[in-house]
């Protein structure tokens, strides 16, 4: 397989670091320039082998690039491909991290209208609560699934080299419909997301809040270990994927009404039907998924 020649990072954290590490332990690219605000950051992801050289300007950094990734928070892409348009060559393949999918489709059409051939949309769905460069980790997208969005204006051969690209990163490709992601990550990604975080609140609202924190084990920590990510990152996701995210936040305050008024009810035989569904539905995924 050809390599890489130049992969720019328009974002350099743990997304865009993991997927430059990847591609360097299989020798698929060549150089890595990581673009970013932030110095510090940027200095680390030197040192630790992630990029070989650091800009923050965008616009400079693609000049003879021939694969970009942006891996920004999703609010930010549609400013960084304005500003790379104009210096893009022709063929240079544009990619995206993002974990929304009909926003990034949108802002492709509206900043790139002349480069879509070459633009293919994508997700991977491996991450973690860390973030910045010192979190990006060789393995992180082994075995782990990678969902395409392709525009109809992508030529699949744009779509089979990014594919390829992201299957020797270890990965696992599926194409999806924009609209269709968008649908499914607010289920079983967005959701849970604002779940913890509005769980985290509810404990920190307590006047004991120090003294439960303090007593809280596993239950709390597999329940909140998503909590602790990234504000900007999921401050952008829930704006960009609002509509879906809004439907499926309705229906959990349902079923939590439905919970309240079990409880209140003391109904016993209730309780155990209803914890009984979703538990049995919970091992059997995560039989499925050993
Ligand atoms: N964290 C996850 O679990 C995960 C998983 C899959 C996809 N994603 C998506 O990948 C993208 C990146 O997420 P991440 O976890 O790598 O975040 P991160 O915070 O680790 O990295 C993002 C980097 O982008 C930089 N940045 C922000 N705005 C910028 C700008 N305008 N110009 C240049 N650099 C800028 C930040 O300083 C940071 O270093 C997001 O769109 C996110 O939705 C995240
Ligand atoms: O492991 C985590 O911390 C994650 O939240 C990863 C996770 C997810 O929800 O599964 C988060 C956002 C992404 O877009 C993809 C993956």
């Amino acid at each position: 397989m050809t390599p890489v020649r130049k992969l720019v990072l328009l974002g350099t954290g743990l997304i865009g670091g993991s997927f430059a590490l990847a591609l360097k332990r299989v020798r698929l690219v060549q150089h890595v320039v990581g673009v970013g605000r932030n110095p510090d950051n940027l200095a680390r992801a030197i040192e630790l082998n992630v990029i070989d050289v650091a800009t923050a300007d965008a616009a400079e950094a693609v000049v003879d690039a021939d694969l970009v990734l942006l891996a920004t928070p999703v609010g930010q892409m549609g400013a960084l491909m304005q500003r790379i348009a104009p210096h893009l060559a022709p063929g240079c393949l544009v990619t995206d991290g993002g974990s929304t999918k009909q926003d990034v489709c949108a802002l492709f059409r509206e900043n790139l209208p002349e480069h879509l051939a070459w633009c293919v949309p994508g997700h991977p769905i491996a991450g973690s609560d860390l973030s910045g460069a010192a979190a990006a980790q060789y393995g992180l997208f082994e075995g782990r699934r990678v969902v395409l969005t392709p525009l109809a204006e992508t030529d699949p051969a744009s779509t089979a080299r990014i594919e390829a690209l992201w299957q020797q990163c270890g990965a696992v490709v599926h194409t999806m419909q924009a609209a269709q992601h968008d649908g499914v990550f607010a289920a079983v990604s967005h959701m849970p997301h604002l779940l913890a975080f509005a769980y985290m609140n509810t404990v920190l609202a307590r006047a004991d809040a120090d003294t439960c924190l303090e007593f809280a084990a596993s239950g709390f920590r597999d329940f909140t270990r998503i909590a602790g990510s990234h504000p900007d990152m999921w401050r952008d996701i829930a704006l960009a994927n609002r509509s879906a995210l809004l439907q499926d936040l309705k229906s959990c305050a349902a079923q939590l009404q439905q919970v309240i008024a079990l409880v209140e009810a003391e109904d016993r035989d209730g309780m155990t039907d209803y914890f009984a569904q979703a538990s049995k539905a919970r091992v059997a995924w995560g039989n499925r998924k050993r």
